[in-house]
């Protein structure tokens, strides 16, 4: 490993103060500092962290846990930022870029119970806790006997609420609990059958300054070809939808063969109506795979999905 001649400053990565954040913002550190890159992490505080109470909705508008980071990227009092890609908003931002997403983690949706091992052996009623519209629609879709209630906060809050009895059991992301050290918590991963996965679920977004190069050409390295194409696909459907993070929309991009596969499936709230379609194209170039996230999206759409979305 050849050594810089010059002495440059860290990298200044801003990361929010969770503890998935800061295992996520670390991990990205470590691949960059064993390339030789020094890296310094600057927390930076966001809307969704700050009000952790009441339903997501309340705090009104898309990219809670983002924006704030985002300015902090523009003001240049950090020079680049890892997203849980799902949170990131596909509105693009001018003046930012995504410039790698690294290799992807498990994907599913995992449930934490205390008494059941599946979503089917939950007891009629049963009282299942999640603040996405995405999780309770494809729930109330599967089981309509189920109650769904309001839950947030970070993936430890929500644990302990679980713990406290407040719920029979909750949903969260594999990646997630995977990251924490928490994997011994699930009852059962969720097949996408069961539970389409959310827009980039389990992928991280690398995201910085579009002018600064320098800063590009030591963060593409960390970039991985298939989750890039999957997750483009993924989130081309999403913004056709124009579903943003709070959409009860699920997508699920995977190479098959040569062939990437795209299913998004669009959900009423209340799981009365569900629309799926797929479909599979070789996708060489982001541009493919964007067009196959938009063709999928189409074909929802002539289904009549936007009637789905608007009707919250
Ligand atoms: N919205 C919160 C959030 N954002 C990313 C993850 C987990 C990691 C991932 O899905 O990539 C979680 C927690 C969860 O949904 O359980």
């Amino acid at each position: 490993m050849t050594q810089p001649t010059t002495t440059t400053a860290p990298l200044r990565l801003g990361s929010r103060g969770s503890k998935l954040a800061r295992w996520q913002a670390e991990w990205v550190a470590k691949q960059l500092s064993d390339a030789g890159v020094a890296v310094q992490i600057v927390e930076v505080r966001t809307a969704g962290d700050v009000r952790q109470v009441g339903p997501i909705e309340t705090i009104g508008m898309v990219g809670v846990f983002t924006k704030a980071i985002q300015e902090a990227l523009l003001d240049e009092r950090i020079d680049f930022a890892v997203h849980s890609l799902k949170d990131l908003p596909t509105t693009p931002v001018p003046g930012l870029e995504v410039v790698a997403t690294p290799p992807r983690a498990p994907l599913a949706d995992a449930l934490i119970a205390h008494h059941a091992a599946s979503l089917a052996e939950l007891p009629a009623g049963a009282l299942v806790g999640t603040g996405s519209y995405r999780r309770r629609a494809q729930l109330l879709n599967a089981r309509p006997d189920l109650q769904v209630g309001d839950l947030r906060g970070n993936v430890e809050t929500r644990l302990a609420k679980l713990d406290a009895g407040d719920y029979d059991a909750i949903l969260l992301a594999e990646a997630g609990l995977h990251r924490l050290g928490l994997s011994d918590r699930i009852a059962c991963r969720l097949s996408p059958a069961e539970m389409l996965p959310a827009p980039g679920q389990g992928a991280l977004g690398i995201e910085c300054r579009a002018a600064d190069t320098a800063t590009q050409t030591v963060l593409t390295p960390l970039n991985d070809p298939i989750t890039h194409l999957a997750v483009l696909a993924e989130r081309s459907a999403l913004a056709r939808l124009e579903g943003g993070c709070l959409a009860a929309l699920g997508a699920w991009a995977r190479l098959e063969g040569a062939a990437l596969c795209l299913t998004v499936g669009v959900f009423r709230e209340d799981g009365q109506r569900r629309l799926d379609a797929q479909s599979a194209a070789e996708c060489a170039t982001p541009a493919q795979a964007v067009a196959l996230g938009r063709a999928v999206a189409e074909d929802l759409l002539a289904q009549g999905a936007a009637d789905l979305l608007r009707a919250r």
